[in-house]
């Protein structure tokens, strides 16, 4: 299995290919990427770490080493937030480069399963379908977006807020990757009770967890470690149904059939050819019917951004 992070030695990459290295099951590739000329030696740096995981870096205007034989690819290549900005004010630089590394992909490994990390992923994920079908390559059930970020936030924060075990907390978000398009389905959390102030404050916390790192950081950029363990955790759900493990279940930003929107974030079943099954995100309560209502004219108007740029 080869997969391969293009970014990787930014603040994500950087800590997506460590846990990779660490967690990739034996025998795999590990490849990374990026225009920085410190990407060969951040694989140099990771190779000394003992796992039965071979690790590569190439850096420089062409991809294409880096790609070849990828089964899986991870782009989080594109700048970060700083204080003060939407991640839509990450379009005009961002949308560039994803169109550009995803023609690369679409020419090299047109068959790997590709996750979008690069903001703003409600269009960024669009403008990679675009160009995908462009080249004739597209098949809907090998893009992500990859939104995991929003479900170990919602699966922190409740635990911490009904001083439960992490490990036992599981929380579905569904529609997409910024502000109101991010919908932890609370009232499906199992074994908990929220009062309606309590759904309020925790939806609109984990919505804002972002801005939340972005101020934080105060102009260093936003979250990286988190994202990387996010992204981690997704390539390896990614591996594994490409491995035939069975019950591979992550929630992801797809060109799923969503009777919502072109792409929607909700539960995959993941497989050997990547979705395997979009799965039913089920009974919402009133208060998440109409969340998820009232988010569609933006999550529409993100998408419609991103075909254009390609169109
Ligand atoms: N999907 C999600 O949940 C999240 C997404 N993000 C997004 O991930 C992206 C990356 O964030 P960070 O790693 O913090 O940024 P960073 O600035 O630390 O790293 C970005 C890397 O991309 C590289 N790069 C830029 N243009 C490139 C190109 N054309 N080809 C290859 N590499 C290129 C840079 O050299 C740099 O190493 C941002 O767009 C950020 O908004 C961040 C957090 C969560
Ligand atoms: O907020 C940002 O700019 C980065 C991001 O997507 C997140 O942390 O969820």
């Amino acid at each position: 299995m080869k997969v391969a992070v293009l970014g990787a030695a930014g603040g994500i990459g950087q800590a997506l290919a460590l846990l990779l290295k660490t967690q990739l099951p034996a025998g795999s590739k590990l490849s990374l990427y990026d225009i920085a000329p410190v990407t060969p030696g951040v694989a140099v740096d990771l190779s000394h770490i003992p796992t039965a995981v071979e690790v590569q870096g190439f850096a420089g205007k062409d991809p294409s080493a880096a790609l070849d034989g990828a089964d899986v690819v991870l782009i989080s290549a594109g700048v970060a937030r700083k204080p003060g900005m939407d991640r839509s004010d990450l379009f005009n630089i961002n949308a560039g480069i994803v169109k550009n590394l995803v023609e690369q992909c679409a020419a090299t490994c047109p068959k790997a399963l590709i996750g979008i990390i690069t903001n703003p992923v409600n269009t960024t994920v669009a403008i990679a379908a675009e160009v995908l079908k462009k080249a004739g390559v597209y098949d809907k059930n090998r893009l992500f977006g990859v939104t995991t970020l929003d479900v170990i936030r919602s699966e922190t924060f409740v635990a911490e807020a009904k001083g439960l075990n992490v490990a036992d907390v599981k929380v579905n978000v569904i529609g997409g990757h910024s502000g109101v398009t991010i919908l932890p389905l609370l009232s499906q959390v199992e074994g908990v009770n929220f009062t309606d102030e309590e759904v309020a404050a925790l939806t609109t916390r984990i919505q804002n967890a972002g801005t939340e790192v972005v101020e934080a950081k105060a102009g260093g950029g936003s979250a990286t470690l988190s994202m990387g363990q996010a992204a981690c955790r997704f390539g390896l759900s990614l591996v594994r149904g490409l491995q035939g493990d069975a019950n591979v279940v992550e929630c992801a930003y797809v060109d799923g059939g969503s009777e919502h929107a072109e792409f929607f974030a909700q539960p995959i079943l993941l497989g050997k050819n990547g979705v395997e099954e979009v799965l039913a995100y089920g009974d919402v309560s009133a208060f998440e019917a109409n969340a998820r209502d009232e988010m569609l004219a933006t999550l529409k108007a993100d998408i419609e951004l991103g075909i254009n740029f390609v169109k």
